[in-house]
Parts: structure tokens; sequence; C-alpha cells
């Protein structure tokens, strides 16, 4: 079916010489949660957005295996094949938001070869495939844009490439996972179950096609990746990143992190130390006080610290169709505003012109520092704690905090929880295995990472 858009704008709008424009020409490939978000918000704002980018924007074709009820697609051509899309010589701007890196990276090389810009909100696409795309871009000289990939409608990728520039960044860390942030404050707040939350979480379209991605910490380890390439000029290294999800959390963990004046949330950190750059994704306590420990639901929040400016914190809807939609629309109007441009003066793809990226070490997670909540199922006898302390002692780790309930009415185990000094990744795990061979001890020690985050 083909048919033209009913104009509300003219097809042309004029610039600031005067001069009429002719309309950016976008096509969107896929039609789910954040491809409909992108038509409806597209078609609501269309004078404003307009008028933003000095000419007009329309979607000249959509390609979708079926219609999706949420938008309204009559008068564009849809297609059900994608790559017409990509073939499209009427088309300026590929919008990839069809998901997955098989078919996606094949579509965007696609769209490249053929000279189109490309906006994608696909992060496992760029934190997987970014280098190749990103040299096969800059050889056609064309741009790929992916501002909705990381931390859904939070403008974090044109912090980090262009309001932080003058900055060396030291540290961010952010919870960059919406499902899962939603998930663990309706555990705390709720009481809910995670499996309840997580339904929830899909039924809202927060979740990955394969929610694994959300729960078990790739989706982050996914977006932090990308940000840790702008922030420390590194090539994307995804499979150097230490992953760890928040399956493994449980409600009990959570009441004990609140006794301590602690909150856990699920972190991806990136921090530049004098050997390398640690990158890691994990649930972490963090003191309550921190503005970050009390973003709640699908919010999303990433603290960046760079040499000039200090601490800055951004904050807002890390998934959802419309907030999503509105980093989409931010990238298509920043590929229309620069489409006369030549590449070598566009915001580079990367960050840093082409060449200057550092082969940046990324830090085995055996070296890094850090405090750690323990928990430990420990027989209701004297002299536990005694050698929990000498074992810790042994590795130069303190005790800083402990909790220790009476045992529940007929239970023979008590769990003991303990807040540690700092100590190294490696001499804990040692702690920790030592601590499992008590006779004294059942089971696994339950350890999550602590950040004071200040
Ligand atoms: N949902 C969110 O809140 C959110 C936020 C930020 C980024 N993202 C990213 O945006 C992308 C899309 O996510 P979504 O939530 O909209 O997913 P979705 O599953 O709702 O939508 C994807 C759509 O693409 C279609 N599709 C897949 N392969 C296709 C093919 N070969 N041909 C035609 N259609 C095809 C599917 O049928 C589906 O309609 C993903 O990369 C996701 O990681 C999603
Ligand atoms: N599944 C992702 C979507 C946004 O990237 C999330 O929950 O954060
Ligand atoms: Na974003």
């Amino acid at each position: 079916m083909s048919a033209t858009i009913e104009q509300t704008t003219p097809a042309t709008t004029p610039d600031t010489s005067g001069e009429s424009r002719r309309a950016v020409r976008i096509g969107i490939c896929g039609l789910g949660t954040v491809g409909s978000g992108t038509v409806n918000v597209m078609a609501r704002n269309r004078d404003e957005i307009a008028a933003r980018c000095g000419r007009p924007v329309e979607i000249v074709q959509i390609g979708a295996r079926r219609d999706n009820p949420a938008c309204d697609t009559s008068g564009v051509d849809v297609s059900r094949e994608i790559f017409d899309v990509a073939a499209n010589p009427e088309v300026d701007v590929l919008v990839e938001l069809i998901g997955g890196t098989t078919v996606a990276r094949e579509l965007v090389l696609a769209a490249i070869a053929s000279g189109k810009h490309v906006v994608t909100a696909n992060k496992a696409l760029i934190a997987e495939h970014g280098n190749e795309l990103f040299a096969a871009a800059a050889e056609k000289g064309v741009t790929i844009a992916y501002e909705a990939a990381v931390a859904g409608g939070i403008p974090i990728i044109k912090s980090l490439r262009e309001g932080l520039v003058g900055n060396r960044i030291q540290w961010l860390a952010g919870i960059i996972n919406g499902t899962g942030n939603y998930i663990l404050t309706e555990m705390r707040e709720k009481g809910r179950s995670f499996e309840e939350a997580l339904r929830q979480a899909q039924d809202l379209g927060y979740a990955e096609a394969d929610p694994t991605f959300d729960v078990e910490g790739i989706d982050a380890a996914h977006k932090l990746v990308i940000m840790a390439s702008l922030a420390f000029s590194m090539p994307l290294a995804f499979d150097k990143v230490y992953t760890e999800g928040i399956s493994g959390v449980s409600s009990e963990d959570i009441r004990y992190a609140d006794e301590l004046g602690y909150r856990i949330k699920h972190l991806g950190i990136a921090r530049g130390t004098e050997k390398g750059v640690e990158l890691r994704v994990h649930p972490t306590l963090i003191p309550q006080r921190r503005l970050i420990a009390n973003v709640n639901g699908v919010m999303n929040a990433i603290l960046v610290s760079g040499d000039a400016v200090g601490p800055t914190l951004y904050y807002g809807a890390g998934a959802g169709a419309e907030a999503t939609a509105s980093a989409v629309i931010a990238d298509i109007v920043d590929v229309a505003r620069t489409l006369e441009s030549r590449p070598e003066e566009r915001v580079p793809l990367a960050g840093v012109a082409r060449g200057s990226q550092g082969g940046t070490r990324v830090l085995p997670m055996d070296e890094v520092v850090t405090s750690y909540y323990l928990r430990i199922s420990a027989h209701d006898k004297p002299g536990v704690m005694s050698q929990v302390a000498s074992i810790c002692s042994d590795q130069g780790i303190s005790i800083e905090a402990l909790i220790q309930h009476e045992p529940a009415e007929g239970e023979a185990l008590v769990p003991v929880v303990i807040l540690t000094s700092r100590a190294r990744e490696a001499r804990l795990r040692e702690a920790v295995a030592q601590i499992e061979a008590l006779d004294t001890v059942e089971g696994e020690v339950v350890r999550i990472r602590v950040e004071p985050l200040g």
C-alpha cells in the first residue's frame, strides 16, 4: 500500500536564510513498542519538530511485519520487508527499531551501503557490533545515532559526547535498566515477588524481547560499555564487562540493606584508575541518603564525575514507548540538522576523531577494590563470629558493621550480616571460600558490593 501522509505543515519550511528546504525523509523499521511510540510522537509534535529542524520531517516508509494498533500509519507506505526501506532511494534516514543483532546488523550495513544515515535504539547492536558499524559509516560519510540505546529518554549520549567534552571523566555509575529497577522497587515497596514484578514490567513494554537480558545484567552491560567508550575514548569492549544480574537479590537482602541504611540498586559502573578502567555491572548497596538510591520504578539515573565539573546527575525514564521515542526523535533532528554538513564537521560517532581512541586496559575484576555486604547462614553456636572475624583479618579485611538477630523459633540457622572495609576482590573471594568451608556455616555466602558514590 502506498499513499501520501496527510500534511499539516508544508512539505518545505523556510530556513533562517528564507530559503525553503525539502523535507527530511524517514524510514522506520520495526513497529513494536518504540516504533509505534516514535510514529505517535512524531505525528503529535510534527510542527515543533519541523520548526526545530528548519524543515519538515516526514515518515515516508515503514517496514513492519504487521500493523500495530497502538499507532496510526494510514497514509504511510508500509512494507512487510524491512530491507525495502534500506534500499528505498526516497529515504534519507533509516530508523532501526527491530532489536537483535543479526538481522539488525545486516539492515544497518545495508542502509549505510546505500548512503543512508541511521538512528537506532539498539544497545545490543552498538555494544557488540558498534566498532564495525562505526567504521562502515565513517567510510560512507554517514552518521549512526544511538541516543535511545542508553537510558531511554535521558540525553546521556549527548551529555557525554558534547556537554561534558571539556572534562576528563573520572567515573560514572548508573541505574541503566528500567526493568531491573522496576523489579527491585516493586519487591522493596510492595513486597511483590520477583516473577510477578517482571511480568508487570513486560506488560508495560519495558523488558527486552528476551527478559534474561534485563534480569541477568546483559542489557545494562551493553549500555555501560557504550557510555564507557565515550567517557574513556576507548573501543567498545562488551566482552570485558563483568556482569551480574538481579536474579540473586532476595527480599531478605533488601530488608537487611534497609536496616543498615542502604538501598540495593543494580548499577553499571565505569571507573578510571591508574591501572585501567573498571567495567562492572552488579547489584550494589548504596547509602540511602544518595539521590540515586531513591531512583525508583522504571526511572534511570546516571552519575558522571568529571575533573572540571565534578559530579553530575542525569535522571529520567529509562524505558517505555514515548520516553524512548523522545530520544529517537532527538537523534532524527540531530541528523537532519547536519544533513548537508561535511562528515568531519559532525559530532564524531565514537566521541573522538577516527584513530584517536586509546587501547585502554580494562581492569580484571580481581583487582577491583570495594566494600562488601556478606550474609552468612551460621549455626547458632558460640565462636562462629570469632572464626569469621579471624578469616577476614587474615585477608586484611575488617568488619565495619554487623547484624545478628536471634534465630527464628525452631530455626537452627541464624543469618549473620556483615559490611566489610574496602578490599581487593581476590582477597574477599578467598575469605568467602574459607568462611563457606567452616563447619558452622551452611551453604553459600551471599555477597553484594557496596559503593559510597560520593
Ligand atoms: N522498549 C523500550 O522501552 C526500549 C527502550 C530503549 C531501547 N529499546 C530498544 O529498541 C528496540 C526495539 O524494542 P521494542 O521494545 O520496541 O521491541 P518490540 O519487540 O516491541 O518491537 C520490535 C518490533 O520489530 C519487529 N521485527 C523484528 N524483526 C523484524 C524483521 N526482521 N522484520 C520486520 N519486523 C521485525 C517485531 O515484530 C516487533 O514488532 C530494541 O533494540 C530495544 O532494545 C527499547
Ligand atoms: N529493557 C530495557 C529497555 C530500555 O533500554 C530496560 O528495561 O531498561
Ligand atoms: Na538516552
